[in-house]
């Protein structure tokens, strides 16, 4: 049993060394070392790492207590060296602290980007985007080749996202010789990589892992690019031209109708947000729900069964077929389970202390939720380690943060602002994909052969990219 220095009890968990605690059990998966810890300590765990109190949450039960009952307190984020050096000293929404900065923030951006009045008004650049690469991907299957699902899925989110963001696309280029897509997936990468400096910050000034460095140059070409789009928005005299999300913060620049001033940092803190919480997300769940689909055929076939039905062979896949499409959602649900895009949300840190179950949990805690382990536990699931659709059958557990054993948008105030755009994307692509489309492996590689590697990071996608060779199956 742990003690705190006030004699509180704190939850269980590794003792840890001197300075480093536990760090060393974290590995390339840390999700994975997480709940193999959590088995042995429990649902509620706690770990030094480095000099962080750090507490793990690993069942529905634990983290309805610290994202529903003690919900406010757990609500704010941890300072960490990401968030200093590539979203303008926490200048960003995501990483911003629980205030009145985030509260007006969040406001803005889920009244101008996530409604569903602007899900609506987005509709036609989803539509156009997917119809753009249905047309690529026929071209791949008349000449029999392979396509490369995850590179075209994800830069097509992208494509998205720069028109909804920006109102046009960029291209590659005009970003970086590296692309648009390769510094975002970068930039997720640093974000997730353990920083000494966030565990020990008495010894970030002296950035052992080069991180910093790194940090500072993507945030570079970020801040190139920013600018570039803010001059242009600024510039622009077409008064026909309809008003994107980066108008709309400009007009909040310098305004004294919000508690806080907002200035051009804060701006292009809140894009880069955007940006990194759309593209990545929805193209990182489409990509794993075609992987579970191509390793379990019968489940497509399943699948493509009830498209036949409901939108039948002569058309495509609307928007407004999705409400009917009950086994796409169950498909959905059992990858959101499996694959959580964030296994472990984003951190959050409480504002004050608190006891949790009779645990002592003290201020500034960071608090890890495990929903990659929560989506496996024994006690919620049958079978949970079986790609199985069919388990939501009758049942009512849905995704919105109400049922806690299944929390792939996280739950409560800090809960993902975007969820019903991204569920929107991910069901649409995923049904287009499977609907216009019969898919086969690569090199007669089996279904069973389908590699599932992970690479870990704020978003966690497949280690290696999913390739597949398509069939056109619709009528016209
Ligand atoms: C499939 C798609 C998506 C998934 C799986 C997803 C998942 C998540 C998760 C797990 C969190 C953290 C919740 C927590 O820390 O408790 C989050 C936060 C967030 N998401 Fe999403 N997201 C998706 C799409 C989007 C989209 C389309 C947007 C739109 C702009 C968005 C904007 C945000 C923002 C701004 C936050 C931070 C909220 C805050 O700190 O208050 N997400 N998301």
């Amino acid at each position: 049993r742990k003690q705190n220095p006030n004699n509180k009890r704190l939850p269980p968990g590794p003792k840890g060394f001197p300075i480093f605690g536990s760090l060393h059990l974290l590995g390339q998966l840390p999700h994975r070392d997480l709940h193999k810890l959590a088995k042995k300590y429990g649902s509620i765990m706690h770990l030094r790492l480095g000099l962080m109190p750090t507490i793990v949450v690993s069942s529905p039960q634990a983290a309805e207590l610290f994202l529903k009952t003690h919900d406010l307190v757990f609500a704010s984020r941890p300072p960490l060296q990401a968030a200093k050096y590539i979203s303008y000293e926490q200048k960003n929404f995501t990483f911003a602290q629980y205030g009145s900065y985030w509260r007006t923030v969040r406001k803005i951006c889920i009244l101008e980007l996530t409604s569903s009045l602007k899900i609506n008004y987005f509709q036609f650049i989803r539509t156009e985007e997917l119809q753009l690469l249905i047309d690529c991907i026929k071209q791949a299957a008349r000449a029999r080749g392979a396509v490369d699902l995850s590179a075209k899925v994800s830069s097509m989110s992208a494509d998205i996202t720069c028109r909804m963001v920006f109102g046009k696309k960029y291209e590659d280029e005009e970003f970086d010789e590296r692309g648009f897509k390769t510094v975002i997936q970068e930039t997720m990468a640093l974000a997730a990589t353990p920083n000494l400096g966030d565990y020990i910050p008495q010894i970030a000034g002296l950035d052992l892992q080069g991180l910093t460095k790194r940090m500072k140059a993507v945030a570079k070409v970020f801040d190139g690019f920013f600018e570039k789009i803010i001059e242009e928005h600024i510039q622009c005299k077409d008064a026909n031209r309809s008003k994107d999300f980066v108008d709309v913060m400009l007009s909040f620049m310098g305004s004294e109708e919000t508690e806080y001033k907002i200035e051009r940092e804060h701006i292009k803190a809140i894009i880069l947000d955007m940006l990194a919480a759309t593209m990545d997300t929805s193209a990182t769940a489409v990509e794993w729900a075609l992987s579970e689909l191509f390793k379990h055929p019968e489940i497509l076939k399943k699948l493509q069964k009830e498209l036949e039905n409901i939108v039948g062979l002569d058309s495509m896949v609307e928007e407004s077929d999705l409400d009917n499409l009950e086994y796409l959602d169950m498909v959905v649900k059992e990858t959101f389970r499996l694959h959580p895009v964030a296994p472990l949300l984003l951190p959050h840190e409480s504002i004050e202390d608190c006891t949790v179950n009779g645990f002592h949990i003290p201020k500034k805690s960071r608090v890890i939720i495990n929903v990659w382990a929560i989506g496996r536990d024994p006690g919620a699931w049958k079978e949970p380690e079986k790609f199985f659709p069919e388990r939501f059958v009758d049942s009512n557990i849905d995704l919105r943060g109400r049922d806690f054993q299944l929390l792939p948008f996280g739950s409560g105030r800090r809960g993902c602002p975007g969820m019903q755009l991204g569920l929107t994307i991910v069901k649409q692509v995923l049904a287009q994909l499977v609907h216009c489309f019969d898919w086969e492996l690569p090199d007669g590689m089996l279904p069973e052969e389908l590699d599932m590697t992970e690479e870990f990071g704020l978003v966690t996608p497949r280690a290696k990219h999913l390739l597949a060779i398509p069939t056109y199956r619709l009528n016209k």
